[in-house]
């Protein structure tokens, strides 16, 4: 089996569905964020701001290559389809999964969240950036999901095991 890669904007869910799709099928979890701020010993917002996106994009490049390519779960940062390798690595490397709330979903999960640095902008550039990454995850996915409002994480992990199975 190929690792399942979520791929989405921020606030749609990959870490925390990821979590429960790797609990339910018994097989490990990575988190392309946790295992950079591992690795650098630093917070996202610390690298971002001592740092800057650039390092941080390369660093996401490079974790993403090291992690199991078989029997895992992988939750990406919403950027990782900035880079067309990430997105070429994932195509075919990887099963892509991409879940897409609306903005509005997003916007009332993330409100005014500080730990994401590039949520901390104003709401024109975000709805921007939503848009302009659309094309960039269905690029590399084999499966989307449409979040609604009232999609627990439970029916999201049932819907995404049945579209897996779906393709067999
Ligand atoms: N039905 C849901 N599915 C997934 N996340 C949800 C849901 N409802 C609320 N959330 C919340 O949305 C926020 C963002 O989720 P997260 O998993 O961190 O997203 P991502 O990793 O894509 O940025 C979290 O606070 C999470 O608890
Ligand atoms: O969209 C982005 O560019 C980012 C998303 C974040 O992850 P989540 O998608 O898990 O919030 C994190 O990687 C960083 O703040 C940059
Ligand atoms: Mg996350």
């Amino acid at each position: 089996m190929k690792s399942i890669c979520l791929v989405g904007f921020m606030g749609s869910g990959k870490t925390t569905i990821g979590k429960e799709l790797a609990k339910q099928l018994h097989i490990d979890f990575y988190d392309t964020d946790v295992e950079i701020e591992a690795w650098r010993k630093m917070s996202i917002p610390q690298i971002f701001e001592k740092e800057g996106e650039e390092y941080f994009r390369q660093y996401e490049a490079e974790i993403l290559r090291k992690l199991p390519t078989n029997y895992a779960i992988i939750a990406t940062g919403g950027g990782v389809v900035e880079r067309k390798e990430n997105r070429n690595w994932i195509k075919e490397s990887l099963l892509g999964v991409y879940l897409k709330p609306t903005f509005d979903i997003i916007s009332n999960r993330l409100t005014d969240d500080k730990s994401r640095p590039l949520w901390n902008k104003q709401e024109e550039e975000k709805r921007e950036l939503f848009i302009r990454r659309i094309p960039l995850y269905e690029d590399c996915v084999k499966i989307s999901i449409d979040i609604k409002t009232e999609s627990t994480v439970k029916e999201t992990v049932n819907t995404i095991l049945n579209s897996i199975n779906d393709l067999k």
